[in-house]
């Protein structure tokens, strides 16, 4: 069965339809990647699967279940770090559990863990304004795994960061993905980032936003966890890093994918031309 189900999925605000006609499926433990141009109802998408609003039409399914509101087994991580500035990095990361009942010493204990997890032993005291950007994301990160959520859902988590923190944040969560298991959705601008963190790749259309293309990526794949489609080389666990990004399958595949986008963009700029000319 699907982790996650998008059934005929509308949503509109007054008379403008953000998203329309999406219907979408995500396997238990895939990493899906979302892109599409600007304003063309990604965040609206990952809204609705976190509960946080609700569909005009047609229903999300997780579990089986309709959801109907925010949850524990989702977690969110968005581009702004969110985090409780008068809190340690510690202090942030066990906020997140005292909504679970976890007991105030293993709460403790677990935010240690998932600090260890996203490479910040040794700043676990240090209150938000004291660290880096890079650094303030992966204690959201934290924060969002330690009460072990089935789903990841994250809204440009890295699109505020330098090129190198980023790099190192997508090793990083990439490695988390892997080990853990978790269902990750994944927003982002960038298509490099699509093409290296993504088994999937969803390409988005402009206004109203619907699903144009899924296209299968799938490289540095969990063991047994294949997207459908996916053939060859892309299904090894294979090269990480600069090696991945610079081989010509990669490249292949960002090319694809710019192709798709690129076209949608076109359009959406074409639409707002003959909108301000109106
Ligand atoms: N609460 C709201 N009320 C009215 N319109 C909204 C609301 N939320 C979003 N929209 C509109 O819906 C469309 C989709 O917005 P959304 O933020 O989901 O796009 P996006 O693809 O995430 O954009 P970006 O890539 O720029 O972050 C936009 O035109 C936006 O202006």
């Amino acid at each position: 069965m699907a982790k996650i189900v998008f059934e005929g999925v509308r949503k509109t605000f007054g008379d403008f339809t953000a998203l329309d006609g999406i219907d979408l499926e995500i396997r238990s433990g895939e990493f899906l990647v979302v892109v599409g141009p600007s304003g063309c109802g990604k965040s609206t998408l990952l809204d609705l699967l976190g509960g946080l609003s609700a569909p005009t039409a047609g229903r999300i399914l997780l579990d089986g279940k309709p959801v109907t509101g925010p949850g524990l087994d989702r977690g969110i991580v968005f581009q702004q770090y969110a985090l409780l500035p008068w809190r340690t990095a510690l202090g942030n990361v066990e906020f997140g559990l005292e909504a679970t009942g976890v007991p105030r010493r293993e709460r403790k204990q677990r935010a240690r863990e998932f600090l260890d997890l996203v490479g910040l032993t040794g700043f676990e005291d240090r209150h938000p304004h004291q660290l880096s950007g890079g650094m303030r994301q992966r204690v959201a990160i934290a924060r969002s795994l330690a009460y072990d959520p089935d789903v990841l859902l994250m809204d440009e988590p890295f699109a505020a960061l330098d090129a190198q923190t980023r790099e190192s944040l997508q090793d990083e969560l990439r490695r988390i993905w892997q080990r853990t298991g978790k269902t990750v959705v994944f927003i982002t601008h960038g298509i490099e980032e699509a093409v290296y963190l993504g088994q999937r790749v969803a390409v988005m259309t402009s206004r109203p936003g619907r699903i144009k293309e899924i296209v299968p990526v799938a490289f540095g794949e969990r063991p047994g966890t294949a997207a459908p489609g996916t053939t060859g080389s892309a299904l090894a666990t294979g090269p990480q890093g600069e090696e991945l990004r610079s081989s010509p399958e990669f490249a292949r595949r960002r090319h694809e994918i710019w192709t798709l986008l690129h076209d949608e963009v076109a359009r959406a700029q074409q639409l707002e031309k003959e909108e301000a000319s109106v």
